[in-house]
């Protein structure tokens, strides 16, 4: 037995976890979880990693799926579409658009993937789910996840708990906002809650100019597991950055209060179970096997982390005086995939989730609590070599007088020691368009964009039409 700080939030962690002790030793430990403030001591039991927990560097090079016909058992690939990005000048000046339905976003029914009894597994249901996904995606790059009626509860209370919580006087949410960080560059990786007009989604995806985010936010994740710290300890030797952005990222969530914890865990263990089953599904459409892809990005324990934002666009009254054509500028999200529940979008109000489709921007149909749309991020991009470009999309303007809005965007991504390479791509055959990177690298590159989003304020303009290249093609 030796001893060791660790702080609170993580020692409550550690002690409700089932997973076998597997870390190396607790000086690793609680160098990793890097305590800041409010230190105990607690003791740790040191326990020395059997040799068969070191586990080799992922396979992940297999060329797949791009079918030139031979194999009719494989899906042929799409190309990424080189105007996805191009935001149409029509929008430049229309303040608020009532824009038209997306078209081809099909509504798909994973419970195939929920099974627990293995004699109960269909790959025939599994195979038709796959292809639905992969066929939704291909013609919109969304699809819609049906929620089943006793999931919905989970939805509803994560909202109410979160619009209580944006509904307190600003001092008290400031109370949560991100813990101070080690490390000066990396203060934005937010745990809690960031203002309203302080940051923007889309300046960390090439758009350094894109105006604020008209929307009060909140993040938390899936408490980190032993396994997953083990892991990462074990994987970001040599590697500082991904250390010190794991170390970032996996801090204490932060919530107001015990039932906004019980409400947002539970949402996020829901997003777990559905992301779980999206990663498997995926894996299917990109012609590899079920376990692969979660495999590769979570091999400590096939559980992806999840990151989840629960966003307040305000009232409209108190936006009004806006200038900008969205209420959250067009970006795709430095995911693996994203899960994006918003129950107040109505297309008689507009203003809500918008993709764009033939150089239009459209409506993702409004669901309320029925389901939740479910789209690519650049990793997965990435990953299948532009088969699953990662979605282009934004929230758009509203007219004066609307409601308040919220959504919660989950985002499923990899842990930082990971080499982003093609999964599906074929070298010989035109594949491999995308650079081979460390997650951690290119990780950093968006924190930075993150770090200069936040001095938004000090910008002398914004200008929603400046789109950088994509740096991640060869
Ligand atoms: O509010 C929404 O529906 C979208 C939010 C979003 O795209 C994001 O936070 O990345
Ligand atoms: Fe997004």
């Amino acid at each position: 037995m030796e001893t060791s700080v660790i702080t609170p939030p993580y020692a409550r962690t550690i002690l409700a976890t089932n997973s076998p002790v597997n870390h190396t030793s607790a000086k690793v430990l609680s160098f990793f979880l890097c305590p800041q403030s409010k230190q105990v001591t607690m003791p740790v039991t040191t326990i020395t990693l059997p040799p068969a927990y070191s586990m080799p560097a992922p396979e992940i090079n297999t060329p797949r799926g791009n079918n030139n016909g031979s194999d009719p058992h494989l899906r042929p690939r799409r190309q990424t579409s080189t105007i996805r990005r191009v935001i149409p000048t029509a929008d430049a000046n229309a303040k608020v658009a009532i824009v038209e339905e997306a078209k081809g976003v099909k509504t798909v029914d994973l419970s195939p993937f929920f099974v627990v009894d293995e004699s109960e597994d269909n790959e025939t249901d599994k195979a038709r789910v796959a292809a639905e996904l992969a066929e939704s995606w291909e013609a919109s790059g969304t699809f819609l996840v049906k929620v089943s009626d006793e999931d919905k509860a989970i939805l509803q209370n994560a909202i109410k708990v979160g619009h209580d919580f944006f509904s307190l006087p600003l001092d008290e949410k400031l109370k949560i906002n991100q813990l101070p960080v080690p490390l000066e560059d990396l203060a934005t990786v937010v745990r809690g809650y960031v203002p309203n007009n302080k940051e923007s989604a889309a300046a960390v995806c090439g758009r350094p100019k894109a105006s604020p985010d008209q929307a009060e936010k909140f993040s938390w994740m899936n408490p980190a597991t032993l396994d997953l710290l083990a892991y990462v300890m074990e994987h970001t030797k040599g590697d500082e950055d991904a250390l010190k952005l794991e170390r970032a990222i996996l801090r204490p969530n932060r919530f107001y209060d015990t039932q906004m914890e019980k409400v947002m865990l539970e949402y996020t263990r829901l997003m777990g179970k559905l992301s779980n089953a999206t990663m498997r599904a995926v894996s299917l459409a990109m012609n590899l096997g079920e376990y692969k892809l979660l495999d590769i990005v979570s091999p400590a324990s096939r559980t992806p982390n999840v990151n989840s934002r629960l966003l307040e666009y305000p009232a409209t009254s108190s936006t009004a005086s806006s200038t900008s054509t969205a209420r959250l500028q067009g970006h795709s999200d430095g995911s693996i995939v994203t899960l994006n529940y918003r129950p107040h979008d109505d297309p008689a109000l507009g203003g809500g989730l918008q993709i764009l489709q033939d150089g239009a921007w459209r409506a993702v149909p409004a669901t309320g609590d029925d389901a939740i749309v479910v789209h690519p991020g650049d990793v997965l991009e990435w990953m299948s070599d532009g088969q699953f470009p990662g979605l282009f999309h934004r929230v758009g303007q509203i007219s004066e007088g609307a409601p308040h809005r919220n959504s919660i965007a989950t985002f499923v991504f990899p842990s930082m020691d990971f080499d982003v390479k093609i999964l599906n791509g074929d070298e010989n055959n035109g594949g491999q368009t995308y650079k081979s990177m460390r997650f951690s690298k290119w990780a950093k590159d968006k924190f930075d964009a993150i770090a200069g989003g936040q001095q938004l304020d000090r910008l002398e303009s914004f200008d929603d039409h400046l789109v950088l290249p994509n740096t991640n093609k060869k």
